[in-house]
């Protein structure tokens, strides 16, 4: 079993450079199949498994993807299938961003239903309720959803419920190819919206106000591959920026974007954490003692969902009592029994977790329950008395790159193993179950 084996207690130091957004790929290369003519070249592409996942989706259905180093060049002008089998829906979630674009291209679309995951049922209506306004025909059965529109899509104007990115991105994949405008309103304002929306008008999409509550689309007839280099991973420089924090660090987050991270600065410095901008990035300067503060999740520009359980672990070492309220997804909290096992004085009640601290820290196995998680547990242990070994990297895998390879390169005392006993042990276990 691969594991990833953490002694706490070095402080960080040096520059660690962030990769591109793993949330604002997705989109975009999703987006490439939108292109009848051309090929598409994005830059600054992150090595993860959701990446390898997303292009096996692009060239099952049809696509032509090349990957060289950090540039992915698709080429989808050929005929496509309209059909995302659940193997790769299963792996991840963000396969129905496909929908959008092969909606417009195709007038159909049949993608295996997601699901649930470890954060949330994570439905998809929004997305759905949005290809029916601009005309298609939406099925749901037999694990699949169908869609198919007669002709063309036609603009329409679309208020979400909620500003759900994926909804959002989705719609905007669809809307560029319609007949017409079309309007979203209440829609997500994350700044891989407006990446995704720099990408579509770049391939010849009109698309306005994304980064507003309200994006507008004029369709065109026809797209052509694009161009295009990443934003730099918020997430990613959030979560190195907690690495510095939690271990009393001084640490340059390069590429981290300031106007990106300004919920997760406003309270990592009320914390007591000193942020400044340094080239083009942030220095973090962990203090001797860190203040507890009370975080609620909202969505963009408020405190992000996918830092949640990062500041969670940070929360764990600062002095007095912390709240967090998670409003995005009602079950993101599967770290905090994990971080009771290491010594964690923690607790859940209803939609928040209340911690005591500074907590004293102790190692101890631990297992990742979703990606977010899988770092938090890491950024815990670098903070914790003893060894932390943390299992289910599969999650961490998702989301970040050598991720502990950077953090060694700071001066954690990190590794990462893969122990061929554990695995021998847990084979025997299978075969005794005969599973
Ligand atoms: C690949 C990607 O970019 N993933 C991000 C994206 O996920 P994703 O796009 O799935 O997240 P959404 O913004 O859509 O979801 C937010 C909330 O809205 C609900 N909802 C969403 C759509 C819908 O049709 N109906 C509905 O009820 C969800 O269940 C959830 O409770 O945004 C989330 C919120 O910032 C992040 O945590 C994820 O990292
Ligand atoms: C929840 C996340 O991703 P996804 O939507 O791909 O599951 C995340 O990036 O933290």
């Amino acid at each position: 079993m691969e594991k990833i084996i953490v002694r706490g207690g070095n402080r960080l130091s040096g520059t660690v450079k962030v990769e591109g957004a793993k949330n604002a790929v997705l989109p975009v290369i999703a987006a490439t199949l939108l292109a009848s003519n051309g090929k598409s070249v994005i830059h600054d592409v992150p090595a993860l498994s959701d990446v390898y996942t997303i292009s096996e989706v692009l060239r099952y259905l049809g696509a032509d993807v090349k990957i060289e180093e950090n540039t992915i060049t698709v080429d989808a002008s050929q005929e496509l299938k309209f059909e995302a089998p659940f193997e790769y829906v299963r792996k991840m979630r963000a396969s129905v961003l496909v929908m959008g674009s092969l909606l417009a291209r195709n007038g159909r679309a049949r993608v295996a239903l997601p699901g649930g995951c470890a954060i949330g049922s994570r439905p998809i209506d929004q997305h759905l309720k949005g290809f029916e306004a601009m005309g298609a025909y939406v099925k749901v059965g037999n694990g699949f959803i169908d869609a198919e529109v007669k002709g063309r899509l036609r603009g329409a104007k679309i208020y979400l419920d909620f500003p759900s990115v994926g909804a959002t991105e989705n719609i905007m994949m669809a809307a560029v190819l319609a007949e017409g405008t079309t309007i979203i309103e209440n829609c997500a304002k994350e700044p891989e919206i407006v990446d995704l929306a720099n990408f579509l008008n770049a391939m010849g999409a009109k698309v306005r106000g994304a980064g507003t509550g309200t994006i507008r689309i004029e369709g065109v007839d026809q797209l052509t591959g694009a161009t295009h280099t990443v934003i730099p991973d918020r997430i990613e420089a959030g979560t190195f920026m907690v690495a510095a924090a939690i271990t009393g660090g001084n640490v340059l987050v390069q590429g981290a974007v300031p106007e990106h991270l300004s919920s997760l600065i406003a309270k990592m410095e009320e914390m007591g954490v000193t942020i400044i901008e340094e080239g083009n990035g942030l220095r973090v300067i962990g203090p001797e003692k860190l203040k507890a503060v009370d975080i609620k999740t909202m969505p963009y520009p408020g405190f992000p969902t996918d830092m949640q359980s990062q500041m969670m672990a940070l929360l764990l070492k600062a002095e007095g009592t912390s709240m967090v309220t998670e409003t995005v997804f009602e079950n993101r909290f599967m770290h905090v029994e994990e971080f009771r096992r290491m010594n964690a004085d923690i607790k859940i009640e209803g939609r928040s977790v209340i911690i005591n601290g500074p907590c004293n820290l102790q190692g101890a196995e631990v297992a990742a329950t979703d990606l977010r998680a899988a770092a938090a547990l890491i950024l815990a242990g670098l903070a914790a008395e003893g060894y932390t070994r943390v299992t289910e990297l599969r999650h961490l895998d998702r989301g970040y790159v050598r991720f502990h390879e950077k953090l060694a390169a700071l001066g954690a005392d990190i590794e990462r193993v893969n122990d061929e006993s554990e695995t021998a042990a847990e084979d025997v276990k299978v075969k005794d179950l005969n599973i």
